[in-house]
C-alpha cells in the first residue's frame, strides 16, 4: 500500500514534468516514458560504476535534459499530430533498444539493484535508509516543490512565454520570443524531471525493467496530462488519479474477460484518451470557479523619462532596395523600393493581392527575399530572421487578430516587452527571486503601461480579452508591437473591423507614435484613414511599385486612379 502510494507519487512527478511541454507549451509529447527509462537504467548503471545514489540520479537527470533538449529542438518546428507521432516513435525506439540490448536493460527480467537503498552523507555523517515511507516523503516533497515552482514560473515571465507558445506561436515569434528554444527548454525540463521520477521508482522497487517504461507508460502519462486540462496547476494530480485506477481495473478486466493484463491496460488507456473531451468540459467548468491568480500592478501616475528604446533618431530607419520575393515559380514582389523614416507614417496601399502583406513579411524577416536588400538604419540586414529584426527594433502586426485568450491586455503587452528586451535566464532568476530580476520587472512594468497608454488601452489593462471590442483587440495588436520597443512598426490593416470612432482613436494613436519618433509602415485599405494620417504613400500593383510620394501627388496620379482609386476621392474615401 505504502509502496503503491510512493510509486504513484513518483509517477505524479513525471506527469507534472510532462505538463510543461504538453499543457503549458501546447506540444503533444508522447515520450515521457523514454526519459523515465533514462533515470531508471541510468541510476543502476552509474551506481554499478561506483557513483553514489544521489550523484547517479543527478547525472541521469542531466543526461536526460540534454537528450530532451535535442529531441525538443528536432520536434520544435512540428505541429500537433506530427509532434505526437515523432515523439511516440522516439518512445518506441528507446523501448526497442532496451529490448535489443540485454546488457543495457537486463532483458525482460530487468536490472536488479539492492533494496532498500541507503543515502549516506559524509559531511554530516548521516545514513538514511530509503524505506517506502521515506520514499513517500521524498516523492511527496518533490511533487509539492514542483507544483510550487510551476505556479511561480507561470506567474512570471515564463508564464507569458508559455501562453504565447501554446496559443499563438507565430505571434510569439513576431514579438521576439524564441519559440523553438523555449519549446526545447520545456522538453528538456520535462525529460530531467522524468529521469528523477524513473530513478525514484527504480530505487523504490529495486528493479528497472523495460516493460515498466514501455510506450504504454508514455501514453498513460500523456493521457493524465490531457485529462488535467490546459495549464491548470492541479490538473496533473487529477489526471493521475484517473490513470491510477487503470491497473486495478485492467486486472479485474483481465480476470473477467481473459485478456492479458497489459492489453486490458492498453484498452483502458485508449478509452481514457477517447473520454478526454468529455471529461475536459466539466473539469474546465470546475476550474473556472477558481480563476488563476495573477498580479494586477497599479498604473503609475507618472511615467517619468523616455522609453529606453524611444527613437531619437532621424532619417531612414528601414529601407527596401530592389526587393524581390518569389514563392515557388510565382513572383510576388519585383524590384520594390521603399523607405520608412523616423517620425513618419508611410502607407503602403494597393489592390487585393498586390503584395502588401508579402512586403511587410519580408521586411519583418518572416519571409526571405529572393533578391534585393533590406537595410535597418543603413545596415544591410537582408536574410535576418524575425527575432533578429525585433532586436533591431522592427516589429510587425498581423492582418488577422491574434488573441491570447487567457492573458489580460496588461500581460499581453508585457509579453511584447519581454520579447523585445529579453533578460537572460529570466524564468530561472524569477523562480529564485533574484533582486536584479525585480529591477527588470519594474522596468518592464513601466514599458507595459507606456505602451497601454500610448494605445489608449490603459483602462482595459486587466479586462478579459474576450470582453474587449473588435476595435480594441486590433489596438491591442499594436500595443503589443509597441511594447517590444519597436522603432519601426509594420502594421497590417490595423483598422479592420473597427467602427468609425475606433478608427479615429487608431488615427490618434498612430500620430502619437509617429510624433514620438516611431517609423510606421501602414498597410491599409481604409483610404480615408490613410489620407488622414499618412505622410507618404507607396502604391503597389502586381508586386511592383506603381507610384510613391505625398498623399496629394499619389491621389492625383492618373495610373493610381486607373488601377486602384477609380473615382474615389482620397480625402473623403472610406472603407
Ligand atoms: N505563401 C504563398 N504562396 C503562394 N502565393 C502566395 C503566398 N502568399 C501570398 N501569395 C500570393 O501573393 C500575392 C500577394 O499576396 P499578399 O497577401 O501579399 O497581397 P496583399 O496586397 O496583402 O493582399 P490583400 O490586400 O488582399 O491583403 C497574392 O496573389 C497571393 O495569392
Amino acid at each position: 500500500m505504502i509502496v503503491d502510494l510512493a510509486h504513484h507519487l513518483y509517477l505524479l512527478i513525471a506527469v507534472l514534468g510532462l505538463a510543461l511541454p504538453v499543457s503549458y507549451g501546447g506540444q503533444p509529447v508522447l515520450c515521457q516514458g523514454a526519459f523515465l527509462a533514462v533515470g531508471s537504467f541510468g541510476v543502476v548503471h552509474l551506481e554499478r560504476a561506483g557513483l553514489p545514489l544521489a550523484a547517479a540520479a543527478f547525472a541521469s537527470a542531466v543526461f536526460a535534459a540534454f537528450a530532451g533538449y535535442l529531441v525538443g529542438l528536432l520536434t520544435a518546428r512540428l505541429r500537433g499530430a506530427a509532434v505526437a507521432l515523432s515523439t511516440w516513435a522516439f518512445a518506441w525506439l528507446v523501448y526497442a533498444l532496451l529490448r535489443a540490448f540485454p546488457a543495457l536493460s537486463g532483458g525482460s527480467q530487468g536490472l536488479v539493484r539492492p533494496s532498500p537503498a541507503r543515502l549516506h552523507s559524509q559531511i554530516f555523517d548521516v545514513t538514511i535508509t530509503l524505506t517506502p515511507l521515506v520514499h513517500v516523503a521524498v516523492a511527496g516533497s518533490v511533487c509539492l516543490l514542483s507544483l510550487a515552482a510551476v505556479a511561480r514560473l507561470n506567474r512570471g515571465p515564463a508564464g507569458l512565454d508559455w501562453a504565447a507558445l501554446r496559443e499563438a506561436p507565430a505571434l510569439a515569434t513576431s514579438l521576439g520570443v524564441p519559440v523553438l528554444h523555449r519549446r526545447a527548454a520545456l522538453f528538456a525540463t520535462a525529460a530531467a524531471i522524468a529521469a528523477v521520477s524513473g530513478a525514484g521508482i527504480t530505487v523504490l522497487l529495486g528493479v528497472a525493467a523495460p516493460s515498466d517504461v514501455s510506450p504504454l507508460l508514455s501514453l498513460q502519462l500523456f493521457v493524465a496530462v490531457l485529462i488535467g486540462g490546459v495549464a491548470r496547476l492541479w490538473g496533473p494530480v487529477l489526471g493521475l488519479l484517473v490513470i491510477a485506477v487503470i491497473p486495478p481495473l485492467a486486472d479485474a478486466l483481465a480476470s473477467t474477460v481473459g485478456l492479458p493484463s497489459e492489453r486490458s491496460g492498453g484498452v483502458l488507456t485508449a478509452l481514457a484518451l477517447v473520454a478526454v473531451p468529455f471529461l475536459r468540459g466539466p473539469i474546465e467548468r470546475l476550474a473556472g470557479r477558481w480563476p488563476e491568480r495573477a498580479e494586477r500592478p497599479r498604473q503609475p501616475a507618472e511615467l517619468s523619462g523616455e522609453s529606453a528604446r524611444t527613437s531619437s533618431r532621424e532619417g531612414v530607419m528601414l529601407a527596401a532596395q530592389g526587393l524581390d520575393v518569389a514563392i515557388g515559380e510565382t513572383h510576388i514582389l519585383t524590384g520594390v523600393d521603399l523607405e520608412v523614416r523616423a517620425g513618419e507614417i508611410h502607407a503602403l496601399i494597393g489592390p487585393n493581392g498586390s503584395g502588401k502583406t508579402t512586403a511587410l513579411r519580408a521586411l519583418a524577416g518572416a519571409l526571405q527575399p529572393t533578391g534585393g536588400r533590406i537595410l535597418v538604419e543603413g545596415t544591410d540586414v537582408t536574410g535576418a530572421g524575425q527575432l533578429d529584426m525585433v532586436r533591431r527594433g522592427v516589429t510587425r502586426t498581423f492582418q488577422h487578430t491574434v488573441g491570447l485568450e487567457r492573458l489580460c491586455p496588461y500581460r499581453q503587452v508585457l509579453l511584447g516587452v519581454r520579447g523585445g528586451t529579453p533578460v537572460p535566464f529570466a524564468a530561472v532568476r524569477h523562480l529564485l527571486g533574484s533582486v536584479s530580476v525585480r529591477d527588470h520587472a519594474a522596468a518592464a512594468d513601466r514599458e507595459a503601461w507606456r505602451a497601454l497608454r500610448q494605445t489608449e488601452l490603459a483602462e482595459r489593462a486587466f479586462d478579459r480579452p474576450r470582453e474587449l471590442g473588435a476595435g480594441e483587440q486590433r489596438l491591442l495588436q499594436v500595443a503589443r508591437a509597441v511594447a517590444t520597443g519597436a522603432r519601426v512598426l509594420l502594421l497590417d490593416e490595423p483598422a479592420v473591423g473597427m467602427t468609425g470612432p475606433e478608427r479615429a482613436t487608431l488615427s490618434r494613436v498612430l500620430r502619437r507614435l509617429a510624433e514620438g519618433g516611431t517609423a510606421i509602415l501602414l498597410v491599409e485599405h481604409d483610404l480615408a484613414l490613410v489620407h488622414g494620417v499618412a505622410d507618404r504613400i507607396t502604391v503597389l500593383e502586381r508586386g511592383r511599385v506603381l507610384a510613391g510620394g505625398s498623399p496629394e501627388s499619389v491621389a492625383a496620379d492618373p495610373a493610381v486612379r486607373r488601377v486602384y482609386l477609380g473615382d474615389v476621392d482620397l480625402s473623403s474615401a472610406s472603407g
